[in-house]
Parts: C-alpha cells; sequence; structure tokens
C-alpha cells in the first residue's frame, strides 16, 4: 500500500524565490526505510515538512494515506507524519521527561488513562522507562533524541520523519538511535524517512533517495547507489572507507560479486576471494 505520494510537487517559499522543489515525483510503500540525501540547500527538509504538512506545494499534488494534502487537513496529515529533528535541545516542552511525552497528548485532547499507556509504552519502545521522571535537561544528546522519538511515536504516526536526528550526537548517541529505528522498524512496521549525511543511516534503509538543487536526481537502492557514485562530495557525504578499499582493490584485480556496503561485507568478500584463489 503506497502511503507517501508526490506527484510533481513544485514548492518555493515565497514568490521572489527560485523554486525550492521542482517537478518532484515519488511514492512510498507503507513500512518502507527510505534516506533522503543531498547537498546542504537541495531540498531534503523542505520534501519533510511537506509530508509532515507543515509545508503545502505550490503546484503539484502530495498524497498521505490516499488523501490529498491541501491548507484544510493539514492537522490531520500532521497526526499521521511525525518528526524529530535535528538539535537535541530544542526537543523540550516540559521539565520531566514524562511531562514532555505527555504535552502533545494533551495538545490532541488524549484521555488521561490513555495518555499513561502511551507514555509508558513509548518510553519502553525507545529503552527510556527508567528515566520517565528525569529532568529532561540533565540527558545525554542520545537519550534527549530518544526521548523526543517516543514523543512523536506516542501520537502513533504512520510515518516517522528524522531530520538530521543524529548529526549533533557523538558515536555513542548516534548507535542509540540506530538501535531505537532497528527496533521501532521491527516492532511497529512503521514507515521510515532518514534526511542523513551519516551512510551507516543510509545503508540501513530500503531506498535512497537523492536530491540535487531541488531536483530528485536518483531514487535506488543503497547497494546500487554505493556502486554507481564515484563523486561522493556533490552528494553532501564522505566517501565510506569500504567503499575507498573496494575500489582500491578492484584497480589490482579484485572483483567482488556485490559491490560491500560495510565492513563485514567487505571481510566476507575478502576471505572468499581468498578461498577461490
Ligand atoms: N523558511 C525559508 N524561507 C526561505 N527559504 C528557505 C527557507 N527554508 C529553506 N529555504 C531555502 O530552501 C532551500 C532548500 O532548503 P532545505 O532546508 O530544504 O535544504 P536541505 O537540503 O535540507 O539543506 P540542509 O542539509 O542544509 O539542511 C535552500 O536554498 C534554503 O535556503
Amino acid at each position: 500500500m503506497t502511503i507517501i505520494e508526490f506527484r510533481d510537487v513544485y514548492f518555493r517559499y515565497n514568490e521572489e524565490q527560485n523554486w525550492v522543489l521542482r517537478n518532484i515525483s515519488f511514492s512510498v510503500n507503507a513500512g518502507d526505510s527510505i534516506a533522503i540525501i543531498g547537498h546542504n540547500g537541495s531540498g531534503k527538509s523542505t520534501v519533510a515538512k511537506l509530508i509532515n504538512g507543515l509545508l503545502v506545494p505550490q503546484a503539484g499534488d502530495i498524497l498521505i494515506d490516499g488523501e490529498r494534502v491541501t491548507e484544510q487537513n493539514i492537522w490531520e496529515v500532521r497526526q499521521k507524519a511525525g518528526m524529530v529533528f535535528q538539535n537535541p535541545e530544542n526537543q523540550f516542552v516540559g521539565t520531566t521527561v514524562r511531562d514532555d511525552i505527555a504535552f502533545g497528548l494533551e495538545n490532541r485532547g488524549i484521555p488521561r488513562e490513555e495518555m499513561i499507556k502511551r507514555i509508558e509504552r513509548s518510553l519502553n519502545e525507545v529503552g527510556m522507562q527508567d528515566f520517565a521522571l528525569h529532568e529532561a535537561h540533565y540527558l545525554s544528546g542520545g537519550q534527549k533524541q530518544r526521548v523526543a522519538i517516543a514523543s512523536v511515536m506516542a501520537i502513533q504516526p504512520e510515518v516517522l520523519i528524522l531530520d538530521e536526528a543524529t548529526s549533533m550526537l557523538d558515536p555513542v548517541g548516534r548507535n542509540e538511535i540506530i538501535k531505537t529505528i532497528q527496533h521501532l522498524k521491527d516492532e511497529r512496521n512503521i514507515t521510515f524517512l532518514t534526511i542523513t549525511h551519516d551512510l551507516s543511516e543510509v545503508t540501513l534503509a530500503d531506498r535512497t533517495l537523492v536530491l540535487k538543487e531541488g531536483k530528485l536526481v536518483t531514487d535506488t537502492t543503497p547497494r546500487e547507489l554505493f556502486a554507481q557514485v564515484n563523486d561522493w562530495e556533490s552528494l553532501g557525504l564522505t566517501e565510506p572507507f569500504t567503499t575507498k578499499i573496494a575500489n582500491e582493490l578492484e584497480k589490482y584485480g579484485y572483483k567482488f560479486s556485490s559491490h560491500p556496503l560495510n565492513h563485514e561485507e567487505l571481510m566476507n568478500e575478502l576471505w572468499t576471494y581468498n578461498l577461490k584463489k
């Protein structure tokens, strides 16, 4: 079932501006996991805000769960897609973790009993159940982002969007978020979009959309992308170490059965290659 559909979408923030998004078309099936990548200013966050009903396109159609997004129904759209942003410090409104999650639910008029259940469930899902009464202010960056994810999950969206949500975290925090996302994908079969410059997040996605100057230039699997790309800089990414080594080895005559996406795959390929020799 298609949950997100963009049909020839154009968007700009004001009339003096050039189009920020031009002729964007793609669709996402429910339960899919999509990475959106591209250089700074290529339009990634704008795509996310359109999915989340924070913006409405000037031309073209966006359908969320089969319904066309208009100025009139953006509140319903916001229920369907929840967003977590870049800065962990800016995500809190309440004093304690529990208050923080409750805030979004109160705004939506969720009854108290139901609110308690949802807070408990969403904190469990992100592994933060022991922190309900902690002051958000004292949490680590990774923990703050996990609470931000729990706040969104408590609304029970169909789509979870992370807009560079790991970019300000240290490797430990980043790992926490990656594990949390994998857990959510397994448990809730949620549709998941991540805007990222981090290649380990890209490799976890089913599909990668590449934006360049407001246009969708590539819509493919991470594996295909890794095999095709030779200018990582132009995508706003640093060439992965694995790819660098694989390319160098190919120059020396190694033939990989498929292009290795990560360290383990590279090691396996090398191991099998040496056994075949
Ligand atoms: N509120 C705004 N008003 C006017 N122009 C904006 C606004 N927000 C973004 N833009 C412009 O729209 C274009 C796309 O921005 P967007 O934030 O979608 O890109 P991005 O790919 O997410 O970039 P980054 O990786 O830097 O976050 C940029 O040229 C940006 O300057």
